[in-house]
Protein backbone atom coordinates (compact mmCIF):
# COMPACT_ATOMS: atom_id res chain seq x y z
CA UNK A 1 0.00 0.00 0.00
CA UNK A 2 1.91 2.88 -1.04
CA UNK A 3 2.05 3.87 -4.75
CA UNK A 4 -1.79 4.27 -4.79
CA UNK A 5 -2.09 5.85 -1.52
CA UNK A 6 -4.62 8.41 -1.74
CA UNK A 7 -5.33 9.21 2.58
CA UNK A 8 -2.57 8.78 4.55
CA UNK A 9 -1.92 9.26 8.13
CA UNK A 10 1.13 9.42 10.15
CA UNK A 11 1.62 9.42 13.67
CA UNK A 12 -1.18 11.12 14.02
CA UNK A 13 -2.17 11.58 17.92
CA UNK A 14 -5.34 13.30 18.81
CA UNK A 15 -5.82 14.69 22.41
CA UNK A 16 -9.65 15.44 24.00
CA UNK A 17 -9.92 17.27 27.44
CA UNK A 18 -6.30 15.68 28.34
CA UNK A 19 -6.80 12.19 27.40
CA UNK A 20 -5.21 10.49 24.38
CA UNK A 21 -7.97 8.99 22.11
CA UNK A 22 -5.95 8.09 19.16
CA UNK A 23 -2.18 7.31 19.76
CA UNK A 24 0.82 7.89 17.48
CA UNK A 25 -1.69 6.36 14.43
CA UNK A 26 -0.65 5.62 11.13
CA UNK A 27 -3.08 4.34 8.33
CA UNK A 28 -2.72 4.39 4.22
CA UNK A 29 -5.60 3.74 2.22
CA UNK A 30 -4.88 2.61 -1.58
CA UNK A 31 -6.67 4.66 -4.35
CA UNK A 32 -10.16 3.40 -5.93
CA UNK A 33 -10.41 0.57 -2.89
CA UNK A 34 -12.95 -0.20 -0.67
CA UNK A 35 -11.44 0.24 3.17
CA UNK A 36 -13.01 -1.87 5.68
CA UNK A 37 -12.75 -0.10 9.11
CA UNK A 38 -13.47 -1.96 12.34
CA UNK A 39 -13.05 -2.08 15.74
CA UNK A 40 -14.21 -2.01 19.30
CA UNK A 41 -16.42 0.33 20.93
CA UNK A 42 -14.89 3.52 21.30
CA UNK A 43 -11.74 2.71 19.59
CA UNK A 44 -11.53 5.90 17.47
CA UNK A 45 -13.19 5.35 14.15
CA UNK A 46 -15.28 8.15 13.91
CA UNK A 47 -12.49 10.43 15.31
CA UNK A 48 -9.97 9.27 12.58
CA UNK A 49 -13.04 10.38 9.99
CA UNK A 50 -13.46 13.63 11.18
CA UNK A 51 -9.80 13.94 10.77
CA UNK A 52 -9.84 12.85 7.52
CA UNK A 53 -12.44 15.06 6.85
CA UNK A 54 -10.64 18.10 8.70
CA UNK A 55 -13.29 18.29 11.02
CA UNK A 56 -10.84 17.71 13.54
CA UNK A 57 -7.52 18.72 14.01
CA UNK A 58 -4.40 16.25 15.27
CA UNK A 59 -2.96 17.44 17.83
CA UNK A 60 0.24 15.89 16.73
CA UNK A 61 1.07 14.34 13.47
CA UNK A 62 0.41 14.23 9.55
CA UNK A 63 -2.63 13.87 7.81
CA UNK A 64 -2.45 14.36 4.04
CA UNK A 65 -5.42 13.31 1.44
CA UNK A 66 -5.12 13.24 -2.13
CA UNK A 67 -1.45 14.64 -1.44
CA UNK A 68 -3.05 18.06 0.35
CA UNK A 69 -2.41 18.76 4.22
CA UNK A 70 -5.34 18.37 5.98
CA UNK A 71 -6.96 20.39 8.06
CA UNK A 72 -4.69 22.92 6.89
CA UNK A 73 -5.36 22.81 2.90
CA UNK A 74 -8.80 21.85 3.64
CA UNK A 75 -11.12 23.73 1.22
CA UNK A 76 -8.97 22.90 -1.49
CA UNK A 77 -10.35 19.21 -1.35
CA UNK A 78 -13.94 19.60 0.41
CA UNK A 79 -15.85 19.24 -2.55
CA UNK A 80 -13.95 15.97 -3.34
CA UNK A 81 -14.90 14.33 -0.07
CA UNK A 82 -18.22 12.97 0.40
CA UNK A 83 -19.30 11.99 3.93
CA UNK A 84 -21.88 9.97 6.08
CA UNK A 85 -20.69 10.83 9.75
CA UNK A 86 -22.90 9.75 12.82
CA UNK A 87 -26.45 10.72 12.50
CA UNK A 88 -27.06 12.73 9.07
CA UNK A 89 -29.03 15.93 9.62
CA UNK A 90 -31.85 17.10 6.96
CA UNK A 91 -33.89 19.40 6.74
CA UNK A 92 -37.18 18.34 8.00
CA UNK A 93 -39.99 20.26 6.39
CA UNK A 94 -38.94 19.58 3.10
CA UNK A 95 -38.44 16.63 0.22
CA UNK A 96 -35.75 14.13 0.04
CA UNK A 97 -35.62 15.70 -3.34
CA UNK A 98 -35.08 19.12 -2.14
CA UNK A 99 -32.57 18.84 0.35
CA UNK A 100 -30.29 17.08 -2.12
CA UNK A 101 -30.90 19.82 -4.50
CA UNK A 102 -30.10 22.64 -1.35
CA UNK A 103 -27.31 20.36 -0.88
CA UNK A 104 -25.59 20.42 -4.54
CA UNK A 105 -26.46 24.09 -4.37
CA UNK A 106 -24.27 24.55 -1.73
CA UNK A 107 -21.90 22.36 -3.53
CA UNK A 108 -21.53 24.57 -6.18
CA UNK A 109 -22.81 21.54 -8.38
CA UNK A 110 -25.68 22.64 -9.66
CA UNK A 111 -25.99 20.58 -13.29
CA UNK A 112 -25.72 17.48 -11.23
CA UNK A 113 -28.95 18.41 -10.23
CA UNK A 114 -30.86 16.45 -12.98
CA UNK A 115 -29.04 13.44 -11.65
CA UNK A 116 -31.23 13.51 -8.23
CA UNK A 117 -34.12 11.19 -9.35
CA UNK A 118 -31.64 8.55 -10.58
CA UNK A 119 -29.54 8.88 -7.18
CA UNK A 120 -32.69 8.51 -5.35
CA UNK A 121 -34.05 5.28 -7.76
CA UNK A 122 -30.38 4.04 -6.59
CA UNK A 123 -30.56 4.51 -2.86
CA UNK A 124 -34.17 2.52 -3.23
CA UNK A 125 -36.01 5.95 -2.17
CA UNK A 126 -37.92 6.95 -5.54
CA UNK A 127 -41.33 6.13 -4.37
CA UNK A 128 -40.74 8.93 -1.08
CA UNK A 129 -38.76 11.85 -3.30
CA UNK A 130 -41.60 14.55 -2.64
CA UNK A 131 -42.34 13.50 0.86
CA UNK A 132 -41.26 15.70 4.26
CA UNK A 133 -37.90 13.91 5.64
CA UNK A 134 -39.39 14.17 9.13
CA UNK A 135 -42.14 10.99 7.94
CA UNK A 136 -38.79 9.34 6.93
CA UNK A 137 -37.60 5.98 8.86
CA UNK A 138 -34.28 5.64 10.53
CA UNK A 139 -32.95 3.41 7.55
CA UNK A 140 -35.10 5.75 4.59
CA UNK A 141 -32.77 8.56 6.77
CA UNK A 142 -29.96 6.77 6.26
CA UNK A 143 -30.21 5.87 2.59
CA UNK A 144 -30.73 9.43 1.97
CA UNK A 145 -27.72 10.82 3.47
CA UNK A 146 -25.89 7.73 1.24
CA UNK A 147 -27.66 9.94 -1.41
CA UNK A 148 -25.60 13.04 -0.49
CA UNK A 149 -22.43 11.49 0.28
CA UNK A 150 -22.46 11.00 -3.41
CA UNK A 151 -24.56 12.58 -5.43
CA UNK A 152 -21.63 15.46 -5.71
CA UNK A 153 -19.54 12.80 -7.27
CA UNK A 154 -16.48 13.05 -4.90
CA UNK A 155 -13.57 11.21 -5.30
CA UNK A 156 -13.43 9.89 -1.47
CA UNK A 157 -16.49 8.66 0.22
CA UNK A 158 -16.37 8.17 4.37
CA UNK A 159 -18.81 5.92 5.75
CA UNK A 160 -19.62 5.74 9.53
CA UNK A 161 -21.77 2.56 9.85
CA UNK A 162 -23.37 3.06 6.71
CA UNK A 163 -25.94 0.06 7.33
CA UNK A 164 -27.34 1.13 10.23
CA UNK A 165 -30.91 0.65 10.17
CA UNK A 166 -31.08 -0.66 6.85
CA UNK A 167 -33.25 -3.90 5.76
CA UNK A 168 -32.06 -6.88 4.10
CA UNK A 169 -32.68 -5.24 0.60
CA UNK A 170 -31.09 -2.14 1.97
CA UNK A 171 -27.61 -3.71 3.19
CA UNK A 172 -27.34 -5.85 -0.37
CA UNK A 173 -28.31 -2.70 -2.56
CA UNK A 174 -26.20 -0.54 -0.90
CA UNK A 175 -23.07 -3.02 -1.23
CA UNK A 176 -23.21 -3.77 -4.24
CA UNK A 177 -23.58 0.50 -4.85
CA UNK A 178 -20.34 0.76 -2.52
CA UNK A 179 -18.30 -1.59 -4.43
CA UNK A 180 -19.45 -0.24 -8.07
CA UNK A 181 -18.48 3.78 -6.72
CA UNK A 182 -14.99 1.78 -6.20
CA UNK A 183 -14.50 -0.82 -8.86
CA UNK A 184 -16.19 1.03 -11.99
CA UNK A 185 -15.58 5.14 -10.91
CA UNK A 186 -12.52 4.59 -9.29
CA UNK A 187 -13.91 6.78 -6.08
CA UNK A 188 -12.13 5.45 -3.00
CA UNK A 189 -14.86 4.38 -0.12
CA UNK A 190 -14.05 3.99 3.76
CA UNK A 191 -16.88 1.69 5.70
CA UNK A 192 -16.25 1.88 9.21
CA UNK A 193 -18.51 -0.89 10.38
CA UNK A 194 -18.68 -3.40 13.20
CA UNK A 195 -19.89 -6.24 11.03
CA UNK A 196 -17.63 -8.28 10.06
CA UNK A 197 -19.53 -10.53 7.32
CA UNK A 198 -20.53 -7.21 5.44
CA UNK A 199 -16.80 -5.78 5.43
CA UNK A 200 -15.84 -9.45 4.52
CA UNK A 201 -18.64 -9.10 1.78
CA UNK A 202 -17.58 -5.40 0.79
CA UNK A 203 -13.65 -4.13 1.47
CA UNK A 204 -10.69 -4.93 -0.69
CA UNK A 205 -8.96 -4.02 2.44
CA UNK A 206 -8.92 -4.16 6.09
CA UNK A 207 -7.71 -1.63 8.94
CA UNK A 208 -8.36 -2.93 12.55
CA UNK A 209 -8.09 -0.16 15.32
CA UNK A 210 -8.03 -0.90 18.91
CA UNK A 211 -7.14 1.79 21.16
CA UNK A 212 -6.35 4.29 19.17
CA UNK A 213 -4.38 2.95 16.61
CA UNK A 214 -4.27 0.97 13.59
CA UNK A 215 -3.04 -2.66 14.97
CA UNK A 216 -3.09 -3.88 11.55
CA UNK A 217 -4.01 -3.21 7.84
CA UNK A 218 -4.45 -5.97 5.25
CA UNK A 219 -6.07 -7.04 1.61
CA UNK A 220 -8.83 -9.14 2.31
CA UNK A 221 -7.71 -11.59 0.03
CA UNK A 222 -4.35 -11.75 2.21
CA UNK A 223 -6.65 -11.72 4.98
CA UNK A 224 -9.20 -15.32 3.15
CA UNK A 225 -5.28 -16.79 2.10
CA UNK A 226 -4.21 -17.33 5.44
CA UNK A 227 -6.63 -17.07 8.17
CA UNK A 228 -9.26 -20.13 7.31
CA UNK A 229 -12.38 -18.52 9.25
CA UNK A 230 -11.60 -15.27 7.92
CA UNK A 231 -11.82 -12.11 8.90
CA UNK A 232 -13.80 -12.87 12.12
CA UNK A 233 -10.24 -14.75 12.85
CA UNK A 234 -7.77 -12.37 11.72
CA UNK A 235 -10.38 -9.53 14.05
CA UNK A 236 -9.68 -11.51 16.85
CA UNK A 237 -6.15 -12.41 16.72
CA UNK A 238 -5.63 -8.57 16.29
CA UNK A 239 -7.70 -7.77 19.47
CA UNK A 240 -5.14 -10.34 21.40
CA UNK A 241 -2.02 -8.91 20.13
CA UNK A 242 -0.79 -12.10 18.51
CA UNK A 243 1.75 -11.99 16.04
CA UNK A 244 1.15 -10.66 12.20
CA UNK A 245 1.31 -13.39 10.12
N1 LIG B 1 -15.47 15.55 21.20
C1 LIG B 1 -14.99 14.66 22.08
N2 LIG B 1 -14.61 15.04 23.29
C2 LIG B 1 -14.09 14.16 24.19
N3 LIG B 1 -13.92 12.83 23.92
C3 LIG B 1 -14.29 12.40 22.73
C4 LIG B 1 -14.84 13.28 21.73
N4 LIG B 1 -15.11 12.54 20.62
C5 LIG B 1 -14.75 11.27 20.90
N5 LIG B 1 -14.26 11.19 22.15
C6 LIG B 1 -13.72 9.98 22.80
O1 LIG B 1 -12.78 9.40 21.91
C7 LIG B 1 -12.83 7.98 21.97
C8 LIG B 1 -13.03 7.46 20.56
O2 LIG B 1 -14.36 7.77 20.14
P1 LIG B 1 -14.89 7.42 18.68
O3 LIG B 1 -16.29 7.94 18.60
O4 LIG B 1 -13.92 7.90 17.70
O5 LIG B 1 -14.89 5.84 18.73
P2 LIG B 1 -15.52 4.79 17.69
O6 LIG B 1 -14.48 3.79 17.41
O7 LIG B 1 -16.14 5.51 16.55
O8 LIG B 1 -16.66 4.12 18.61
P3 LIG B 1 -18.03 3.39 18.23
O9 LIG B 1 -17.67 2.10 17.58
O10 LIG B 1 -18.63 3.16 19.58
O11 LIG B 1 -18.84 4.30 17.38
C9 LIG B 1 -13.96 7.63 22.94
O12 LIG B 1 -13.39 7.34 24.20
C10 LIG B 1 -14.78 8.90 23.01
O13 LIG B 1 -15.41 9.03 24.26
Amino acid sequence: MSANTIIKLENVTKVFDGREVIHNCSMNVPKGSVYGFVGPNGAGKTTILKLIMGLLRPTTGRISVMGIAVPLERNQILQKIGSLIETPVFYEDISAEENLRLHLEYMKKQPLIENIPEMLHKVGLDGAANQPVKKFSLGMKQRLGIARAIIHRPEILLLDEPINGLDPMGIKEMRELFCSLAHEQNMTVIISSHILSELENTADYIGIIANGQIQREAAIKDIQENFPSGLEEYFFEAMRGDKTE
